[in-house]
């Protein structure tokens, strides 16, 4: 073994242990720092091995039950987890079980447990693959599964659930003419790579030919369909997938944002791919001006990118949403001051919860006079008509397309002003 695997093996346990323990976000931990002492290999290496771990944990956790009396430390457990899901994976058991009880062994206070992380993997490798087979596909927590149950049925949510537990392919959205790699094209114009290797080194993204963004994703600029010279605000704007799509429309584009740090993200984007737009760091609630257009990309619980954040369900227990759905609700209201008459906003967020798609559609509706839906906007390549909820909007869901690997969940409404 390497010291550059177990240094990578060793930082996924830590991931583990903060997600878990802490109830942090990955993305948090990485923004402070969490594997910056890794090469840019032992990083990817430490995120992949973290994010399988959550996404196959009510499995592994159902294996190790089988062969713990009491449950350990967390951090040990977190090595046995991540141990089992790489056995599962058919990694050499010597290679996993030698990292695994290095790691315990090497630990402060648990060092004592490295026999026993050893009889343990020994034994889950002499169960696996079977054992790993016949289990069910993991759950989302009670926390999320209820509300989710309530407002798709228990089918669609365990065809969520599988598409959580398969993870996401990487897509791109293209400039128009731009070089790409070799992938397949989607009905909604997004191209899907299934085997895509390291991202940087593909062919045109030195150019800036195009941007990842999930498919899904993707869909609400195509919605707002911003025209060569149109004003359009991209309300809260960063990283910029959707300033970016806006942009390569030909639009004027501002793209505002609350993060600094997140708006220097989107210039980085805005450099890569040569696209202009004017970027705003502000309050979306306080910005003033007028538009022909605004996209509003409210701040939501994201519980539709599971797929790719598989941290989202284990670190969070939906107790912050309510205060989000507060800000979306304001967010639209101040949004919408924004339009010009005769003007569009769309709104969207990456949630599967209707209170934050089609309930602040429904309540917007009912309390400005000068709003309709535009169904009408909805009509795209590749949407489907059962997609079109019963107020006018959009409900994009992971268990859609399963064929072609599915997409992110996601709510799109197109809203017209009264000219
Ligand atoms: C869903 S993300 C936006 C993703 C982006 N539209 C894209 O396509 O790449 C939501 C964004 O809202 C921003 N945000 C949160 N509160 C805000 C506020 N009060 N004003 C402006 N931006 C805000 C966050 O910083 C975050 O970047």
């Amino acid at each position: 073994m390497t010291d550059s695997a177990l240094a990578a093996r060793k930082a996924a346990v830590h991931l583990l242990d903060q997600v878990l323990g802490e109830g942090r976000l990955m993305a948090e931990c990485l923004s402070t720092g969490a594997l910056d002492h890794l090469g840019p290999q032992d990083r990817a290496r430490a995120q992949r091995l973290a994010a399988e771990t959550l996404r196959g944990l009510e499995r592994a956790d159902r294996i190790l039950a089988r062969h713990l009396q009491k449950a350990p430390p967390l951090t040990v457990r977190n090595a046995l987890r991540l141990g089992t899901i790489e056995l599962s994976q058919g990694e050499a058991a010597h290679g996993v079980v030698n990292a695994m009880v290095e790691i315990v062994g090497r630990h402060r206070k648990h060092g004592r447990l490295k026999g026993l992380v050893n009889a343990v993997l020994r034994k889950v490798d002499a169960d696996l693959p079977e054992a790993w087979e016949k289990l069910r596909v993991p759950r989302l927590p009670k926390w999320l599964r209820v509300p989710l149950v309530a407002a798709w049925g228990s089918e669609a949510v365990a065809g969520m659930e599988r598409a959580h537990f398969a993870g996401a392919p990487l897509d791109l959205t293209v400039k128009p003419g731009g070089m790409t790699p070799d992938g397949q094209w989607l009905p909604t114009g997004t191209l899907r790579l299934h085997e895509p290797g390291q991202v940087s080194v593909l062919p045109g993204y030195e150019a800036g030919d195009w941007w990842v963004q999930d498919v899904a994703a993707a869909v609400a600029a195509r919605v707002l369909d911003a025209r060569p010279g149109e004003s359009v605000l991209d309300l809260c704007a960063a990283p910029g997938g959707k300033t970016l799509q806006m942009a390569a429309s030909g639009a004027k584009v501002t793209a505002l944002d609350i993060s600094e740090a997140r708006l220097t993200r989107l210039r980085e984007n805005l450099s890569r791919t040569q696209l202009e737009a004017e970027v705003v760091a502000a309050d979306a609630l306080t910005h003033e001006g007028r538009y022909d257009a605004v996209l509003l990309d409210a701040p939501c619980s994201a519980t539709g990118t599971i797929r790719r954040h598989p941290d989202l369900p284990h670190a969070k227990d939906g107790s912050e949403f309510g205060a989000l759905i507060e800000l979306q609700a304001q967010m639209l209201a101040h949004a919408w001051g924004l339009v010009k008459p005769g003007g569009r906003l769309v709104y969207c967020t990456c949630s599967l919860l209707p209170d934050e798609g089609e309930v602040q559609v429904e309540e917007a509706l009912s309390l400005f006079a000068d709003m309709t839906v535009d169904k009408a906007a909805l009509a795209l390549p590749g949407i489907e008509s059962g997609w079109i909820t019963e107020e006018g909007g959009l409900r994009l869901r992971p268990d859609y397309w399963p064929e072609i690997r599915g997409m992110d969940g996601f709510y799109i409404a197109c809203l017209r002003k009264a000219g």
